[in-house]
């Protein structure tokens, strides 16, 4: 059992266990300002100008920020409240919820939360089963008050807003079935949320939050509580020599803006037209960071190719085809670590 950093504890220095080896502090890839994250209008007039910007966004950053989305702001803010309370909540009100067991839902860990981590990552985090509601509603933490009811409201309404996205992706890529990726059963699974939080660092040079990974799923939703550390990396352009990732990026979303970003399936499901974003998360010597990360995914029986439509006669298959359930297991074992997880998946074209 790993103690968690909202312990109130206030941290002078970084333990030994949270120091990361030179080569994996974030300064060994320092994030540029030469690129910014788009930011896409879903209140435009133009919903074929709206696609586009999202099909290009994918292309090159798998990520995109979101404005006149429709979530109301006081459900984002309620939402963001009951988070932060919890981190608040003593310690073993907390550790109720604690388990080593990835399966586990809600689940209260620390760093990565398998057992026996080398070296710890500076992140606490309660993992909540959200949608269906009856699937769940029963299991969601009774502390604090508020959670149930915030809960439902901004999952509801961020799922809405991950499904308009993927309707207005299969548009901009020219699928004849619009609602390939938002209607069907590259959704219906479950909706589950990272309540991320990161106390204050004294060293963020030594630590990270979260290690460079893609989500696994089709698409997330996040917010945050405005202090900086979400970076994403841009797609490595021509010429820019060895590796699939470019430089890193700080995503630093204006007030009321949810951040978008595609997972792992919607890479697959495109044969790579759109790009899982990859990401990291950086800790601040300001301030305690929230964050909360809506997942939409498969059922995990779904079996996994791309769309109709979407490969061109002749073209490559970038991956074989294969369950959601599959990929889930082989993520999880490798901590998500984008190359270690698509070897196991990618064909072999030569
Ligand atoms: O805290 C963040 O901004 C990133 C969180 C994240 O990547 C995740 O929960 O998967
Ligand atoms: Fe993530």
């Amino acid at each position: 059992m790993t103690e968690p950093l909202s312990n109130g504890a206030v941290y002078q220095s970084v333990p030994e266990s949270y120091v990361l080896p030179e080569h994996q502090r974030p300064r060994s890839s320092p994030p540029s300002s030469a690129a910014a994250i788009p930011v896409v209008d879903l209140g435009g007039d133009d919903p074929d100008r709206t696609a586009e910007q999202i099909v290009a966004a994918g292309k090159e950053f798998g990520f995109f920020q979101v404005i006149n989305h429709g979530v109301a702001e006081d459900v984002m803010a309620s939402m963001m409240s009951a988070a932060e309370e919890f981190f608040r909540l003593p310690t073993d009100e907390k550790m109720a919820h604690y388990s080593t067991d990835s399966t586990k839902l809600p689940r209260f860990h620390t760093s990565v939360g398998k057992e026996q981590e080398k070296v710890l990552y500076w992140r606490d985090c309660l993992k909540i089963g959200c949608y269906p509601f009856e699937e769940f509603r029963h299991r969601w933490p009774e502390k604090p008050a508020g959670l149930g009811a915030a809960l439902e409201a901004y999952t509801a309404a961020v799922r809405s807003v991950a499904l308009r996205v993927l309707r207005l992706a299969a548009s901009g890529l020219g699928l004849e079935d619009e609602a390939h990726f938002e209607g069907g059963e590259l959704t219906a699974g479950p909706v589950v949320m990272n309540v991320n939080h990161y106390v204050a660092c004294p060293d963020p040079s030594l630590t990270l939050g979260i290690a460079p990974h893609c989500d696994p799923n089709v698409v997330t939703v996040l917010m945050d509580n405005g202090v900086r550390g979400l970076q994403a990396r841009r797609r490595r352009g021509e010429g820019e020599g060895e590796g699939e990732g470019g430089g890193w990026v700080d995503v630093d979303p204006p007030p009321g803006a949810l951040v978008v970003n595609f997972g792992h399936q919607m890479e697959a499901v495109t044969n790579g037209r759109v790009r899982a974003g990859e990401h990291r998360a950086v800790t601040s010597a300001r301030a305690a960071r929230t964050s909360l990360a809506a997942f939409v995914m498969p059922a995990m029986g779904y079996v996994v190719s791309p769309a109709p439509g979407v490969v061109a006669e002749g073209e490559a298959l970038l991956f074989r085809s294969y369950t959601y359930q599959e990929f889930v297991s082989v993520y999880t074992a490798a901590t998500g670590d984008r190359d270690a997880v698509l070897a196991r998946f990618r064909n072999n074209n030569g």
